[in-house]
């Protein structure tokens, strides 16, 4: 079992405010599109969570200078790119090492990519990128590795077999790069795909339809350097959001990118939780009703996800956890990953009363009052699940395997004890 670990003394209300930290799965595919052009490119409201050092230390390894200059400011030159063995053991570690291969197709004509790693939640598909980059012009061969090789890439008509996130990124980054015209239909357009895109256009890409599953890119041969902000973390955001409602606590969560939470406050409300809007700040007050909300005719409601700008699958773990807390039963319908729903166990032992139907539903019956437990993450999201569930349960609880939560959540702890909470960080 690996190093860190969350003693977590629950019961206790936060109260104060807080600014979520720049969106990791933006600053990934950014990071990764910085070797797209030679020229300097600064990023401010990087996260420094595990993955970004991981990428950045691959990018590093790929010749690019990187460098720290200021606490979430980076500073990326990418005068030279060779795209030799990447460090397979990195590779591993992230699930955003397959961010590397649109980018060092389009500046270096090939790469070898070890498999990815990241959230052990279910099968991670890599079908959509392959198909992608094929149509782009790429020879792409799995048998050992994954290898790209394009003598020059041409855009054209590409219709993705789903709307994936990480695919849609790679296709984009690549497309830019391309002779000609593409454009990306089925594409994915959640909030760090549509960050990704603008980033690219701050270097001088011309892409139209950004925020809508159908982009059309016009290939540029050269790119500019830029100074590019990373969008807030609507994930971090929904998070607290959660965390505020079981745990009765006051919060304003400062510049929270409202435009990109109404499907987030919509699901919320189903379970009797409420939150205003001030400005780009998001108000959770501490007294919330916490009661689900029935369907027409006082059928059982549900929460399921989806592509964007629906639900997103990266908040079901924190969807389960709340409705614990709320009176009456709810159905979570997970469609994407078949095992993230498998932590609720977890939350049975401390007491909730949920039912896993099958790998991809469950149903929560509550409210529970939960008891203190010795826990493990098994992922980002079910970890800060946990995390949330030792904050309002009664006594202490202990969270190993808390690096999975440091993956996504840069320094949880220290942040939310600022706000009152009493989490001590142990262990290396
Ligand atoms: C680094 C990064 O950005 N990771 C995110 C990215 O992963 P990633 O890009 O790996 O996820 P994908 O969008 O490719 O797909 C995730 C899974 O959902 C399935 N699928 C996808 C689309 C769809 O319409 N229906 C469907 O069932 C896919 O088959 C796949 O099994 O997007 C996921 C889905 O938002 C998030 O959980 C991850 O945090
Ligand atoms: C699943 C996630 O991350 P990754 O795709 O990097 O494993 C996540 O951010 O919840």
């Amino acid at each position: 079992m690996s190093g860190i670990r969350y003693v977590v003394e629950g019961g206790r209300s936060l109260s104060g405010t807080i600014t979520p930290a720049g969106n990791k799965n933006a600053a990934l595919p950014i990071i990764a599109a910085t070797l797209l052009t030679d020229q300097p490119v600064t990023l401010t409201n990087v996260p420094r969570i595990r993955d970004v050092e991981t990428l950045v230390e691959l990018i590093r390894s790929l010749g690019a200078e990187a460098e720290w200059s200021g606490r979430q400011s980076l500073r990326i030159h990418a005068r030279e790119v060779r795209s030799v063995d990447l460090d397979a053991e990195a590779c591993a570690r992230i699930r955003a090492s397959i961010l590397l291969a649109g980018p060092l197709l389009a500046r270096c004509g090939e790469v070898t990519l070890p498999p990815p790693g990241g959230d052990v939640i279910g099968r991670r598909r890599v079908d959509t990128h392959f198909l992608a980059l094929q149509q782009l012009g790429a020879e792409v061969d799995s048998s050992r590795n994954y290898r790209f090789r394009a003598s020059r890439l041409k855009g054209t008509d590409v219709f993705l077999d789903e709307p994936s996130v990480t695919g849609t990124e790679n296709a984009l980054m690549a497309a830019v790069h391309a002779e000609g015209t593409t454009v990306l239909r089925n594409a994915a357009s959640e909030p760090h795909v549509q960050d990704l895109a603008e980033f690219l256009s701050a270097l001088g890409a011309r892409i139209e339809g950004i925020g809508t599953n159908t982009m059309t890119v016009h290939g540029a041969s050269s790119l500019s350097g830029a100074e590019h902000a990373i969008g807030p973390d609507h994930i971090e955001v929904g998070s607290l959001i959660g965390l505020a409602a079981v745990t009765g606590s006051q919060l304003r969560i400062k510049d929270a990118g409202v435009a990109h939470l109404r499907a987030i406050r919509m699901n919320f409300e189903r379970l009797g939780v409420r939150c205003e809007f001030d400005g780009d700040d998001v108000l959770v007050g501490a007294a919330q009703e916490m009661r689900i909300q029935s369907d027409l005719g006082g059928h059982i409601p549900k929460i399921e996800d989806q592509p964007w700008p629906a639900f997103p699958a990266d908040l079901m773990s924190i969807a389960v956890v709340t409705a614990t807390r709320c009176e009456g039963v709810i159905l979570i319908f997970e469609k994407m990953f078949e095992s993230r729903l498998f932590f609720v166990d977890k939350l049975i032992s401390m007491g909730a009363r949920i039912v896993l139907c099958d790998p991809h539903r469950v149903l929560v019956s509550g409210p529970s009052k939960l008891r203190a437990a010795n826990l493990t993450s098994p992922d980002i999201r079910a970890g800060m699940a946990l995390l949330i569930a030792a904050m309002c349960a009664d006594g202490t609880s202990v969270i190993h395997n808390a690096d999975q939560i440091e993956r996504g959540y840069e320094r949880i702890d220290e942040r939310l004890n600022a706000l009152g909470a009493s989490i001590r960080r142990e262990g290396v």
